[in-house]
């Protein structure tokens, strides 16, 4: 549909934009993306024939584009610039069929009753007709905005290029605006070219996506290349981290502030314990990766509560009546990771490591009424099981990578099913050693500063210290059950 040929081009003389070639398909959104100033409205101004280029060739379907009129590339083209401002008093249904202009036919430049039904549609879409007979100027920027988009419209062109269209809208608009723009691209096979500083939005909306640098061409594909933190860090100059949508497969680009490493001393853990609970209470936040109930997956906790629940715990909807009780001693569920067990607490093992640069503060419950042999457990029927639950808590000083994280956990579990064995725990159905119950937990707690740490495998630093803290503290739970059975 475009077509840019080693264009290069700029204002009195000098190049601002340099040897740029790529071309854009039909029913695609391309974005380009760079820092201020590097050439993106000026390329977007010799791709709508506003600012002639020095050299190169810029082909609109297939033709040079000094080939065509103003009004035949008008009815081809529209543009939503970057600071359109309207200094004239026309009402919003009055701006938008300027749109239309482009089509009308004879002297007196009629629109006909296709034109007023392509204005309305235009202002349907974009959520403007309830401003319809107000004046453009009593308008917010971002309704303006919609307003404009809405003129570019009801041009009803085969390309529409963008200069920041999200400038000025709220979310709801943002997402509405590249929802629309993504039905009219594939509906309608409009092409769009759009300038954007919102890396998201570019990865999450464009088929292809331009990497300007200093007027050069950094990078041109699929959002997913360009999406590079390094590439990125190094045209952005800034600390910039790539991170996976949680529901789409698109990268996520999330910025990370330059501050000093915090000191972060879990000596500074509390632990508040009751027949209910225990609450290990952090003065700073830690990133978490676990199974848990509440906080399940990655994210930052400061609050960690595992709480005792009788043996006959069964609600339908286990998670809200978890958030709910953590309301109710005034937690907030989406800093805390919370684990239930109808194990004692009182019976936890809980130690805390300081070896070969690691440290670790470890804490477990065990209740192995429920114990399976996860290589057999294919052997069980479906029935009903006794309660028993082993959670296991790591608290650990250092900058851990999300492999590492993995690492931790595979390390954490193994540990634990050898703990189990060296205790005699067996699976009651296939009688051989059981390696966890059903309904386990595991946190890993990093405090996310100091070194980074990419490996905590068995037989690294960390993977030592994980799988001994673990074999220990889930060993003296069984024996303080133990112990407490035998009491009188
Ligand atoms: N009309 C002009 N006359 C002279 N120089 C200009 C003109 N417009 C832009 N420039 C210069 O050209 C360079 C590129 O500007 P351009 O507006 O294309 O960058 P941009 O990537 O769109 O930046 P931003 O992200 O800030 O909008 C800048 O150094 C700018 O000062």
């Amino acid at each position: 549909m475009i077509s840019v040929q080693q264009l290069s081009g700029g204002y009195d003389g000098k190049k601002v934009v340099d040897d740029l070639s790529f071309s854009v398909e039909k029913g695609k959104i391309t974005g380009i993306i760079g820092p201020n100033g590097s050439g993106k409205t000026t390329l977007m101004k010799m791709i709508n024939g506003m600012l002639p280029f020095q050299s190169g060739e810029v082909l609109i379907k297939d033709k040079p584009i000094s080939s065509y009129s103003a009004k035949e590339l008008a009815r081809i083209i529209a543009v939503l610039p970057q600071h359109a401002e309207s200094s004239f008093d026309f009402t919003v249904r009055e701006v938008v069929a300027l749109g239309r202009y482009p089509f009308y036919k004879g002297l007196l430049k009629h629109s006909t009753p296709h034109d007023d039904e392509v204005v309305q549609n235009s202002m349907e879409f974009t959520g403007v007709e309830e401003f319809a007979d107000k004046s453009i100027l009593l308008l917010s920027g971002g309704e303006r905005q919609r307003v404009l988009l809405a003129k570019a419209l009801a041009q009803e062109p085969e390309i529409l290029l963008l200069d920041e269209p999200t400038n000025h809208l709220d979310l709801a608009y943002q997402m509405k605006l590249m929802d629309l723009l993504k039905d009219w691209v594939e509906g309608c096979q409009l092409t769009v070219v759009a300038i954007l500083h919102d890396l998201n939005i570019a990865s999450l909306y464009c088929d292809q996506v331009l990497l300007l640098d200093k007027g050069k061409m950094k990078a041109i594909g699929k959002p997913g290349d360009i999406m590079d933190s390094r590439m990125l860090q190094s045209v952005y100059k800034t600390n910039l981290s790539r991170q996976e949508h949680p529901q789409k497969a698109k990268p996520l680009i999330a910025l990370v502030p330059r501050q000093q490493d915090e000191r972060k001393d879990l000596s500074e853990i509390v632990l508040e314990a009751t027949p209910e609970t225990m609450i290990f209470r952090s003065p700073f936040s830690l990133k978490t990766m676990s199974s848990a109930l509440i906080g399940g997956g990655y994210q930052w906790a400061n609050t960690f509560v595992n709480r005792h629940v009788n043996k006959n715990y069964n609600v339908d909807d286990a998670q809200k009546e978890f958030e709910d009780y953590l309301f109710s001693i005034s937690l907030n569920p989406n800093d805390t990771v919370g684990m239930m067990t109808a194990a004692r607490l009182q019976d936890a093992g809980m130690v805390s490591v300081e070896e070969k640069g690691v440290k670790l503060l470890v804490a477990s419950t065990v209740g192995t009424g429920n114990a399976v042999d996860a290589g057999r457990s294919w052997e069980r029927k479906d029935q009903p099981m006794p309660i028993g639950t082993i959670n296991i808590w790591i608290f650990m000083e250092g900058k851990l990578t999300d492999e590492g994280f993995v690492q931790a956990m595979m390390t954490a579990t193994e540990a634990k099913a050898g703990a189990l064995r060296d205790y005699g725990i067996k699976d009651p159905v296939t009688g051989t050693p059981a390696t966890g119950t059903s309904t386990d937990s595991v946190c890993i707690a990093a405090t996310q500063n100091g070194e980074e740490m990419r490996y905590a495998g068995t037989i690294t630093p960390a993977g030592k210290a994980i799988g001994k803290a673990v074999y220990q503290t889930v060993g003296t739970a069984i024996e303080n059950y133990r112990k407490r059975m035998l009491q009188p």
